[in-house]
């Protein structure tokens, strides 16, 4: 079962709640690329995830996490053995581990066979981090809220070439920042899609992160760059793929990428649309 990249195309900050959340609208476009996981059932009722990442303790991993939660909230007798495929970079802003938390959710509901509605599972995803839900969803979206509060939108297209700067970006301590500006005044949707939008994060990230830094100077040099969520990963469009590859050929071998299509339905929902038919 994929687990696709997001990408935050735009990021405000409009303010901070009480409880240190802050209040964000942004506009979340999966891509065609991203983990892959594997689910087998297990009769014993044990979680196991055969695959290490490195620097996460198995039961820390969102993948278990995820699962536990659902088995424990559903009262399911069942287990599974999960293998992950990891591709996407940790700590990069296009989301792999709430990705990877929603794919095992949608993909032990069907293995178990609980049939939980969608909300259901997007309000236990919420639990396990903010970006879970729009992966439960797998529909481009414009989020509000602490980035809970989702409304589809139909988005063109492109292609993003994705640099991987080698480092790790603590969401934490972006939104700690006393520098992070928290004001930018609430949009509406259309004037979005107008144009315009921008990443409230970028500031403090690129004041903080060198190696941000001069990522986006790179890319910069092709297309305009833009930041996805809290980073590490900056990124820029282009009308097809040819023109992705090019300028993902004349970056430095210090700066990994890799080029995707923007997708308005994840990869998770295409494939799980396929096995409902079946
Ligand atoms: C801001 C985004 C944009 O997509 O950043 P990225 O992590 O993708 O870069 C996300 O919403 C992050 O989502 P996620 O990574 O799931 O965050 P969580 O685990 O829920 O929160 C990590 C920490 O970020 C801060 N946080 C997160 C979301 C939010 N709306 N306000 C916050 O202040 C909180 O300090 C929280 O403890
Ligand atoms: N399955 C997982 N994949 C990636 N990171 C995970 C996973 N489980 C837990 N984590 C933890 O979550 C942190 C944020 O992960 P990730 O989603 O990749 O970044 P981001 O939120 O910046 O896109 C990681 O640094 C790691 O400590």
């Amino acid at each position: 079962m994929p687990a696709p990249a997001k990408l935050n195309l735009m990021l405000h900050i409009l303010g901070r709640r009480a409880d240190g959340y802050h209040e964000l609208q942004t506009l979340f476009q999966f891509l065609d690329y991203g983990d892959e996981l594997t689910f087998a059932l297990r009769a014993d009722g044990q979680i196991h995830l055969h695959t290490d990442i490195r620097g996460v303790p198995h039961d820390s991993n969102l993948i278990v996490r995820a699962a536990r939660q659902l088995q424990r909230q559903a009262n399911c007798p069942l287990g599974a053995d999960i293998w992950l495929n990891k591709r996407l970079p940790m700590g990069g802003g296009i989301g792999g581990g709430s990705s990877d938390a929603a794919t095992t959710l949608l993909g032990l509901n069907h293995l178990w066979q609980l049939d939980w509605p969608e909300d259901r599972l997007a309000e236990l995803g919420l639990s396990l981090g903010a970006d879970v839900p729009v992966f439960v969803r797998g529909r481009a979206a414009f989020a509000e809220g602490v980035g809970e509060k989702l409304t589809p939108i139909e988005l063109s297209e492109p292609w993003f070439l994705v640099a991987i700067p080698q480092v790790l970006v603590s969401t934490v301590e972006i939104f700690s920042d006393p520098e992070l500006t928290r004001d930018t005044p609430p949009i509406k949707v259309r004037s979005l899609l107008e144009g315009g939008g921008h990443n409230d994060c970028l500031p403090v990230v690129q004041k903080r992160y060198p190696e941000v830094r001069n990522a986006l100077i790179l890319l910069n040099k092709f297309v305009q760059a833009r930041l996805t969520g809290t980073g590490a990963c900056v990124f820029g469009s282009f009308p097809n793929k040819d023109d992705a590859d090019k300028v993902a050929r004349q970056l430095p071998a210090t700066l990994p990428s890799f080029v995707a299509q923007g997708r308005n339905i994840s990869m998770l929902h295409r494939k799980l649309e396929i096995m409902a038919k079946k």
